[in-house]
């Protein structure tokens, strides 16, 4: 089974997202993610350009093969522009490959290692109080686990906090980058109010989970984890940049908080000391950013060696397809920890039909060959892109912190 044709497909219904349609010549299609929030075009231009008339005429069947080609052939290897090109071929060849067995792809990797996949939900708000009345309405929906960010005084704006009340939140919500404050101190101080705020109203059952989005340093990520220590979190997520990897043995001196990193990770060799040295307890380095399902299976299992589990990020700046492909691989991994659900708003889910389901804070991947994610050409057309960049941070001196 030959590939014919291959093209890449930007939409902008709320938001950017951009799909790879591989076209086989027996008829059969595949689509993967493409997407890299803030940096769409990127990714475009390196599949256009290097990728797809590389692949055009080669055994769609050979995903292994064509994986190597594109990372060792490519000389100037790994980073987010290249992994995401590279993820997105290989999630529409597994699509291909399942649908030409007829089966869900799930049965493919190895068939369930679960009924089905709990997810987490982001209960957000400008203060604690709005924050608790978004964990009641996600309790009320089913979900068993929830993110919870606030607003924190004296900081205008923080991460995670949608910028008027009710309103989704979308991080890359300007054309060239929003300049946001950012005060360490007065977050420390007041963060620990927000999961004592939830235990007290919600018990003790409910996972608790909170992303610290790469804002402290390893000493005060160590302070942070202690200080929660009685809260029970199910995970502190990137809590300090994580080029450092070294910098989490500092962590682990100090504390027992779960610690989950790695979203912006696009390959084994960013998190190899993370997860041999077990300074992690959740990996969430994600198929559309990590090289596709075949290399993300590699990263999941050396993870299996070392206790640590996966919790792939899933925010709306990952498309139904990588949610779809996710979700399967997430049915069938052994060291499956959780996955991180943003409900996509009504015009996306339109433009990209699927056979994932959700029901009592869980999601099932349906039973449909392949992943189970299609895309519909001619709505997606009426969304044209549109520019949009990711924050910068700074502290109060004015100096360029991490956003
Ligand atoms: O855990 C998360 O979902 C966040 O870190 C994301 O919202 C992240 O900020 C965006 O995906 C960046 O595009
Ligand atoms: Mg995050």
């Amino acid at each position: 089974m030959k590939i014919r044709e291959a093209r890449v497909i930007v939409t902008c219904p709320g938001r950017n997202l951009v799909t790879l349609k591989i076209v086989t010549d027996e008829g059969l299609y595949g689509i993967g993610d493409a997407t890299l929030n803030g940096r769409e075009l990127a990714v475009v231009a390196y599949l256009e350009e290097h990728v797809i008339p590389a692949l055009i005429g080669r055994d769609a069947h050979r995903i292994e093969d064509i994986w190597q080609y594109l990372y060792r052939g490519a000389y100037w290897r790994r980073g987010p522009v290249t992994m995401t090109a590279i993820a997105a071929v290989d999630l529409a060849l597994w699509d291909i490959k399942a649908k030409a067995a007829n089966m869900p792809l799930y049965q493919l990797l190895g068939g369930k290692s679960r009924e089905q996949v709990m997810v987490y939900g982001h209960a957000t708000g400008k203060d604690i109080e709005s924050c608790l009345d978004e964990v009641a309405r996600h309790v009320e929906l089913g979900y068993k686990a929830v993110r919870v960010q606030c607003g924190i005084p004296g900081i205008p704006t923080t991460y995670g906090v949608a910028k008027r009340e009710g309103e989704r939140y979308e991080p890359a919500d300007s054309d060239l980058p929003a300049e946001h404050v950012w005060d360490t101190a007065k977050y420390l101080k007041y963060v620990p109010k927000l999961f004592a705020a939830v235990r007290e109203r919600f018990g003790d059952d409910l996972h608790i989970l909170h992303d610290v989005h790469h804002r402290l340093t390893p000493i005060e990520a160590g302070r942070l984890g202690k200080s929660v220590e009685e809260f029970n979190l199910f995970w502190l997520e990137d809590c300090t940049p994580a080029e450092n990897q070294e910098g989490f043995r500092l962590i682990r001196q100090h504390t027992t908080t779960p610690l989950a990193v790695g979203e912006v990770f696009n390959s084994i060799h960013d998190c190899r000391e993370l997860i041999q040295e077990q300074l992690i307890d959740y990996i969430r380095a994600t198929l559309v950013h990590a090289g596709g399902i075949t290399h993300v299976r590699r990263i999941a299992d050396l993870a299996a060696l070392y206790h640590v589990r996966t919790g792939f990020h899933g925010a709306t700046d990952l498309s139904p397809v990588c949610m779809g492909a996710a979700l399967h691989f997430d049915t069938w991994v052994p060291n499956f920890g959780i996955q991180e659900h943003m409900p996509h708003e009504e015009r996306i889910d339109e433009v990209f039909p699927h056979a994932y389901r959700f029901e009592d804070g869980h999601f099932t991947p349906g039973e449909a060959p392949g992943h189970g994610v299609d895309i519909d050409e001619d709505l997606a057309a009426r969304y044209p892109y549109k520019r949009a960049s990711l924050p910068v941070n700074r502290l109060v001196d004015g100096t360029l912190w991490h956003w």
